[in-house]
């Protein structure tokens, strides 16, 4: 690397804040091992994540990537190995069992992906809604119980029992519910995996108006590639660890997509298959800073001459 380059760009001269400082949800080389019999699992592979305050983002990856793992522990259901998490003021990794059950219930709302699970059947749409309130008289809980059916578009069902809704009016009820105690966040897992696309829509649409109106912060876990077309930020797992991120920009009208490779806090940036392929990027590779990006060189040999940039 030459050092006039970093001379010039004034490399290290300032210390980085704090990894996450400002950010509502911060997982910080995340590990989650489970143990099945003799076999080791490692869920989390030192998972890094940061999600802004107000942002809505979708998670996507490939079955058994640790995309539910990761929604257990920020849901405050499960615990991680080790690492760091942490959501609004709650350091997970150090609350004790009666500070988890406040976070659950005051931080946190979710939504599972079989609506059975989200609702209880015997209980109308407005009835649901009211089970998790902690906070106001029994009129002002029923008044507020309305507001957020009409919010994501089922105030029609107000007095139906699950059985008595379709797949998509469940979901959308799940949501009513997991918002009642205003969370600052909001987790979906899959929340139209049982949907045709017409109610998924629906679904979705009710989890960006939790977003834009309530002003909930929303991860939603989805195999749905459409999705991403909808967040302003999709975040890629593969084997326990956030790899790549695609950004959607909206300029004039124009909406691009554009992915990113995720860099970890040690610098560790994972170089796509096909690039090392290509290339044939081996165990060794050179690194260069120049100017204004980084490049990664084969080691030598007769490809040496090509160059593929990876950090601009
Ligand atoms: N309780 C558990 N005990 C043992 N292994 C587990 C447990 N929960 C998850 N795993 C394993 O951890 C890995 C990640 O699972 P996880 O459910 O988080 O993946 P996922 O990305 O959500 O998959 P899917 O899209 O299929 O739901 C998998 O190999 C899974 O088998």
């Amino acid at each position: 690397m030459s050092e006039s380059t970093l001379e010039a760009l004034g490399g290290g001269a300032a210390r980085p804040a704090e990894f996450g400082h400002d950010a509502l949800v911060v997982c910080d080389s995340l590990v989650r091992i489970f143990q099945s019999g003799s076999v080791e699992v490692q869920a989390l592979q030192g998972l890094d994540l940061m999600v802004d305050d107000g942002e809505m983002i979708a998670v996507v990856g490939a079955s058994g990537s640790g995309k539910s793992t990761l929604l257990g522990v920020l849901s405050g259901m499960d615990a991680p190995t080790a690492g760091r998490v942490r959501v609004g003021r709650w350091d997970l990794m150090a609350v004790g069992t009666r500070e988890r059950v406040a976070y659950r219930r005051e931080m946190v709302g979710f939504v599972w992906q079989q609506t059975s699970r989200n609702l209880l059947p015997y209980l109308s749409a407005r009835q649901n809604v009211r089970v998790p309130m902690t906070a106001g008289a029994r009129r002002a809980r029923a008044a507020r119980a309305d507001e957020l059916l009409d919010l994501v578009g089922v105030g029609h069902v107000a007095d139906r029992r699950p059985q008595e809704m379709s797949g998509g009016e469940q979901q959308r009820v799940a949501i009513a519910t997991a918002l009642a105690n205003e969370p600052q966040l909001l987790l979906a897992d899959e929340p139209t995996g049982e949907l045709d696309t017409a109610t998924a829509q629906d679904v979705f649409d009710a989890l960006r108006t939790a977003n834009l109106e309530a002003g909930t912060t929303v991860v939603v876990v989805t195999h749905d590639p459409a999705v991403s077309a909808q967040v302003e930020r999709t975040v890629a797992i593969r084997d326990g660890r956030t790899s790549s991120e695609v950004l959607r920009r909206d300029a004039d009208g124009d909406v691009t997509h554009e992915e990113y490779a995720v860099m970890d806090r040690a610098g560790r940036v994972q170089v796509p298959r096909e690039y090392r392929e290509a290339l044939e990027l081996t165990r060794r590779v050179r690194l260069a800073l120049e100017g204004d990006h980084v490049s990664v060189r084969p080691d030598g040999g007769a490809r040496s001459g090509s160059r593929r940039e990876v950090v601009r």
